[in-house]
């Protein structure tokens, strides 16, 4: 194809053409001819399809930088292509060719998310200088992507919020895990972090520069679970105008996420436990298998055990899933975790939707503290976003909360859980007896663990200044005989 590339870097933008890939989508051959003799005598590298079926099949299966399509096709128009390109390449730029009767289609298109458009007749020099920039707007994308994966990297644990011991022993099992090519089955309420967690293995994976896909179950049909999993071929169903790549293609070489895995129907489970073990794949419709090399991990909800007995997973397939499980705990299992995920929240949520500063009233953090949390943090993290959005006193304060938590019906600490030692109680026996010292000493440290050592945050919810905490803490230690700390440390401690 690339028979006449004399030129390397591109003047204006600085890029090697020889490494980008375009694609022409043109009905008309000798017009699609034109613009790619013109396009590889700069050193392109590009791709012909004469239909536009032909376009989206290509789309589909191969990663073009640059798709330049024809507006108006006697089959699938330039729109369509420009969907489904958006939709499969998300770095790619798509350019569309129009004649003088369609620009105000053209600008419609635009809107849609086109680069831009050509108008015809199109001369060499025009298409070479439109090429030039969709291709470095493509660069740039990926340029961004790059970086946001490697801070998703560096900041794979980091993203995580939690101060419970119990999620410091989730984090210690998935730095052992991750490494490794294990599958991991990853169980805990709706709502408790289980993607995160998911990302978090990719993301400290050997796999973690290829592609993660993850693929909630539940929320495809029956019908075409399969179809999502392993790909199909045109014709093999009603609406399969053409060949599809499956997630297992999709993530070859990286990490399949397999969410709510609880819901699969057993007649996939049986087809899933078959790749599990020859690591191939057979799309639907299709008679020839592919090798496939995928980390699998899934999660779900459910209770996979008592399923298995009765009947409605398969048990081999169970003991294969599950080689490795990591169970996330019920946020009510774990309320160190409710302070810090707060505090996250309100200042994540501040940002996003540019508003002032706020902050929690000590009465609200009681609150948040001691309620059950059946949604898990996504309901903690909802309610957050609710109460910023809607601040307009810099004080999330009692009035604010949302529903659920104004009444309160559950404020009594959950049961079994470490909240329940926590929580200053009024009429706590032990105390009885003892000095004013010990008994401020025995507020301070457990309104500390209630924070989870956020001394700013202690500090409000004692109605005391930040500073004279410092100075008590300071005395403590003192009577213990450590060293005091250097008084301009005083930042919190999460
Ligand atoms: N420890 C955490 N720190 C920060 N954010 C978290 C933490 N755990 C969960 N989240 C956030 O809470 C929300 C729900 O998490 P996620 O989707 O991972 O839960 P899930 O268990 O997979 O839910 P489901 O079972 O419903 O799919 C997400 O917005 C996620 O970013």
């Amino acid at each position: 194809m690339n028979q006449a590339a004399t030129t390397s870097f591109d003047q204006e933008t600085g890029l090697d053409p020889r490494e980008y890939s375009l694609l022409i989508v043109d009905n008309d051959k000798a017009h699609a001819r034109a613009m790619t003799e013109s396009l590889e005598r700069v050193g392109y590298r590009c791709t012909v399809a004469t239909s536009g079926p032909e376009g989206i099949q290509k789309i589909d299966q191969n990663v073009y930088h640059v798709v330049i399509s024809d507006l108006v096709m006697n089959d699938i128009d330039g729109m369509q292509v420009l969907q489904r390109a958006k939709r499969s390449l998300p770095d790619c730029e798509v350019v569309l060719v129009t004649g003088h009767a369609t620009v105000s289609k053209a600008v419609e298109a635009m809107q849609e998310g086109a680069f831009t458009f050509l108008e015809k007749p199109i001369t060499p020099g025009r298409l070479r200088a439109v090429a030039s920039k969709a291709i470095e707007a493509c660069h740039l994308k990926q340029t961004n992507t790059e970086l946001r994966q490697r801070l998703d990297e560096k900041f794979g644990f980091e993203g995580i919020i939690y101060a419970s011991q119990k999620m410091q022993e989730v984090i210690e099992r998935i730095k052992r895990i991750a490494p490794t090519d294990a599958t991991v089955l990853i169980t805990g309420e709706s709502g408790t972090g289980k993607e995160m967690i998911a990302q978090a293995i990719h993301q400290n994976s050997p796999r973690k520069n290829r592609r993660m896909k993850a693929l909630n179950v539940r929320a495809v049909s029956e019908t075409l679970v399969e179809s999502e999993l392993f790909g199909h071929v045109k014709g093999a169903f009603t609406d399969a105008a053409s060949d599809r790549i499956g997630a297992f293609e999709y993530a070859d070489g990286g990490t399949l996420f397999l969410d709510e895995v609880g819901d699969m129907p057993m007649s996939t489970q049986i087809k899933l436990l078959r790749v599990l073990e020859e690591h191939r794949i057979t799309r639907v419709g299709d008679n020839k298998s592919i090798k496939v090399n995928c980390r699998l991990l899934s999660a779900t909800n459910r209770p996979l055990e008592q399923m298995v007995d009765e009947g409605t997973f398969r048990n081999d397939l169970y003991y294969r899933l599950n080689i490795v499980t990591v169970h996330i705990p019920a946020l009510r299992e774990r309320p160190d975790d409710v302070v810090p995920l707060m505090d996250h929240f309100r200042k994540m949520f501040i940002k996003r939707h540019g508003k002032s500063p706020c902050s929690f009233a000590p009465a609200v953090t009681r609150r948040f503290y001691s309620y059950s949390w059946p949604g898990n943090i996504r309901q903690l993290r909802n309610f957050v976003e609710t109460m910023v959005v809607l601040d307009t006193d810099g004080v999330l304060d009692l009035n604010d909360l949302p529903p659920e938590l104004s009444e309160a019906s559950d404020l009594s600490p959950t049961t079994g859980s470490e909240s329940a030692d926590l929580l200053p109680s009024a009429g706590d026996s032990s105390l009885i007896g003892r000095t004013m010292n010990d008994i401020e000493r025995w507020a301070i440290e457990e309104t500390l663990r209630l924070t989870a050592g956020n001394r700013d945050e202690a500090a409000k919810i004692l109605s005391i200044g930040a500073r004279t905490l410092y100075r008590k803490l300071d005395k403590y230690k003192q009577e213990d005989g450590d060293a005091p700390e250097e008084p301009e440390d005083d930042t919190p401690a999460t």
